[in-house]
C-alpha cells in the first residue's frame, strides 16, 4: 500500500470520530511491515480528559490483536497546516513504533509532511532511561 492509499484510510477513519465537544474530526490509519491496516478515531467524553486520540485509538487497536511491527502512520484532520500530533500521542508513538516508522501529517487540503518517529519527539523519553 503507497501512502496515498493509507491517507485515504485515515480520511475514511476521521468519518467515525466521535466529537460531540470540540466538533474536530481526525483520523488515523497505520500500515503493519505484514500488510494489514489499522484505523483510528478521536473518541471524545464529557469528563473532556478521557478523549482518546485518533492516533492512539489506532495503535491501541493493532496491539490489542497482537500487531506491532508499525511500518507508517498516516494522521488527518481538516487543519490549515498539516495536523500536528499532541504531546501525550508523540510520547506514545515513540513508545510504540520504531524509530524510523514513517509519520505522515496531513489535511483536507492535501498538503503532506512527513518524518519519521524520531524527528516527531526528538530525545523522547524511553524505559531506557529508568535503567541505573
Ligand atoms: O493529533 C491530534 C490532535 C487532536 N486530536 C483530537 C483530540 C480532541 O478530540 C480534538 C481536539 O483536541 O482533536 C487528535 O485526535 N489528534
Ligand atoms: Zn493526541
Amino acid at each position: 500500500m503507497n501512502i496515498n492509499a493509507l491517507i485515504e484510510e485515515a480520511k475514511s477513519a476521521r468519518e467515525r470520530a466521535y466529537v460531540p465537544y470540540s466538533k474536530f474530526k481526525v483520523g488515523a490509519a497505520l500500515l503493519m511491515r505484514d500488510g494489514k491496516v489499522f484505523k483510528g478515531c478521536n473518541i471524545e467524553n464529557a469528563s473532556y480528559g478521557m478523549t482518546n486520540c485518533a492516533e492512539r485509538t489506532a495503535l491501541f487497536k493493532a496491539y490489542s490483536e497482537g500487531e506491532t511491527e508499525v511500518e507508517a502512520i498516516a494522521v488527518v484532520a481538516d487543519t490549515d497546516r498539516p495536523v500536528p500530533p499532541c504531546g501525550a500521542c508523540r510520547q506514545v508513538i515513540s513508545e510504540l513504533c520504531s524509530k524510523d516508522t514513517k509519520v505522515i501529517l496531513t489535511n483536507l487540503k492535501g498538503d503532506i509532511q512527513q518524518l519519521t518517529v524520531e524527528e516527531l519527539l526528538p530525545g523522547a523519553f524511553t524505559a531506557e532511561d529508568m535503567n541505573e
